[in-house]
């Protein structure tokens, strides 16, 4: 089973995030970041990225009524229009179809909000290569504990020794590493900034056509 990550892995969707969160601070009032900023925030779920923007423009940490209406407004402006400027990566479409051709079970372990998990797979046509889904919400934790990668093993039932991971950050190594998981890294996503090469993955390959090779 190889289990991919979603976003900084196979789409490029922080534009749309970072219209989703300047919709949101605007909302409440706040000043509204820059996507370059955006793009060092996610990684941690829809609660952390609305948190860390909010954090960011208070020069503190929110109360919870004010993160409550940022990520309720979040989630709707980011939910009207998640294909808006999100593209795929190059090599993303033909590389997940010529491993599903090949035999293997794909699973899609992201920690963004599941509700936004099928329309974004449906509108690159990638939702029917899946075995499986989970998002950052759907259990009672995320990456990077191993728990969603777990998880989608037993219900497989495939053994996480013949396991693989691959994501763009440093929960994703974590989790897969925590998890028993072979974990394969991609440099070009989101990592907070940071070069994903001090997460220690056990591969490290500059696109998924790399990957099938
Ligand atoms: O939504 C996020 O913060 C990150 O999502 P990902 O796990 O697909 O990279
Ligand atoms: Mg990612």
């Amino acid at each position: 089973m190889i289990a991919f990550d979603l976003d900084g892995t196979l789409i490029d969707s922080v534009p749309d995030l970072a219209v989703g969160v300047q919709r949101a601070l605007q909302e409440v009032g706040r000043s509204a970041p820059s996507e370059s900023q955006v793009r060092d925030w996610v990684g941690n779920g829809a609660q952390v990225l609305v948190e860390r923007a909010l954090t960011w423009s208070l020069g503190n940490a929110p109360e919870a009524a004010l993160q409550q209406s940022a990520y309720e407004a979040f989630m709707r402006h980011y939910g009207a229009a998640p294909n808006a400027l999100t593209t795929l990566y190059p090599e993303v479409f033909e590389a997940l179809h010529a491993l599903h051709d090949a035999g293997y079970q794909l699973a899609l372990i992201t920690n963004k909000p599941e509700r936004f998990i099928a329309p974004i797979l449906s509108h690159f046509d990638l939702l029917p290569l899946f075995v499986a889904t989970v998002g950052g919400d759907s259990l009672a934790e995320k990456k990077p504990s191993p728990l969603p990668l777990l998880h989608i093993a037993e219900t497989l039932d495939i053994a996480p020794s013949v396991s693989v991971m691959v994501g763009d950050s440093r929960h994703d190594i974590a989790a897969g590493k925590a998890a028993g998981f072979t974990t394969i890294a991609l440099p070009y996503g989101y990592n907070h900034g940071d070069p994903i090469e001090q997460s220690q993955p056990d591969l490290l390959v500059s696109s998924l056509r790399e990957l099938i090779a």
